[in-house]
């Protein structure tokens, strides 16, 4: 199975956080990384409702990337666009294009099943289903026809040890998911992404509801998956933004502000906006 090596590096989980005062330092491989998701000109509109403005956004693999701003500002909008979540809604126009790994996920021929393989989703209450521990993780792969119960234990226990979450579930994999804390559903709402295998991961505030340990351990966690998936999460907070990310977006009323490394962001930004945005001056 491809994803063997990928589980087998995310079997660790290291403690090693960044802290604010060295973000960003962008390693000398930064140069070398390629582009998962290229947004060009793209607009949107809920009805009349313009909700996206020109964006044009790279987002690189094996980086995680924050989307920050004021409520309202489009920020879970244009991560549903990267995996075509936005078109279940009737009124929505979309222009412009949305490259994933160079080909156009908005043309016709491109299929939506196949784009969701590649591009996983976390949201902002962890919602895992009614089922046990196991059949939450099992349920993607078995979609996808794998239906051999010794790789379905392989899978859900990397995609377990992946998320962070083994050790504490190992022993209770067919208890009900409802019976584990916040934080533990929303890891097991990560490994259900990790089990089938995606490239990029979308986080729409994945820690907004949980407790600050909890999201240490979640922040955490992004840490570590970054060296095999390319992450995008909006976030309203600063601070982890700040801990977290690589890149930055600032997004205000459907535009994006600024877009550079997090530590540019952070320290210097260019933009009077941003800089008010970050500190708290409006938002
Ligand atoms: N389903 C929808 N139908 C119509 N308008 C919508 C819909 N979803 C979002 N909008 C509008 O699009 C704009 C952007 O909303 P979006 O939820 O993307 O912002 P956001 O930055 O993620 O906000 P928040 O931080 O509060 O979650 C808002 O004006 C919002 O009212």
């Amino acid at each position: 199975m491809k994803g063997m090596k990928r589980m087998a590096v995310m079997t660790k989980v290291k403690k090693n956080f960044v802290s604010p005062a060295n973000i960003g330092t962008l390693e000398p491989a930064q140069k070398s990384k390629k582009v998962a998701f290229q947004t060009k000109e793209l607009n949107l509109w809920y009805g009349e409702d313009h909700a996206l403005k020109n964006i044009n956004l790279d987002i690189f693999e094996n980086e995680v990337t924050a989307i920050i701003g004021p409520s309202g500002c489009g920020k879970s909008t244009f991560i549903k666009t990267l995996n075509r979540m936005v078109e279940l809604i009737p009124v929505v126009k979309i222009s412009g294009d949305i490259l994933y790994r160079e080909k156009s996920i908005l043309n016709k021929s491109y299929k939506v099943e196949d784009l969701r393989t590649r591009v996983g989703m976390v949201f902002q209450k962890p919602n895992p289903f009614p089922k046990s521990i196991y059949e939450n993780i099992a349920y993607g792969p078995k979609i996808h026809g794998i239906r051999n119960k010794k790789i379905l234990d392989e899978i859900v226990e990397k995609s377990l040890r992946g998320a962070a979450i083994w050790d504490e579930v190992k022993d209770r994999l067919h208890e009900n998911a409802y019976g584990l804390s916040g934080g533990q559903q929303q890891r097991i709402c990560i490994a259900r992404c990790l089990a089938i295998e995606p490239d990029v991961i979308l986080m729409d505030e994945p820690t907004s509801a949980l407790d600050p340990i909890s999201t240490l351990k979640i922040e955490e966690l992004v840490q570590e998956l970054k060296k095999d998936f390319s992450i995008i999460i909006v976030t309203h907070n600063m601070q982890q933004a700040a801990r977290i990310s690589d890149k930055t977006a600032f997004f205000l009323n459907g535009e994006v502000i600024e877009f550079d490394a997090t530590d540019k962001i952070f320290s210097t930004p260019s933009d009077k906006r941003t800089e008010d945005y970050i500190t708290g001056r409006f938002g």
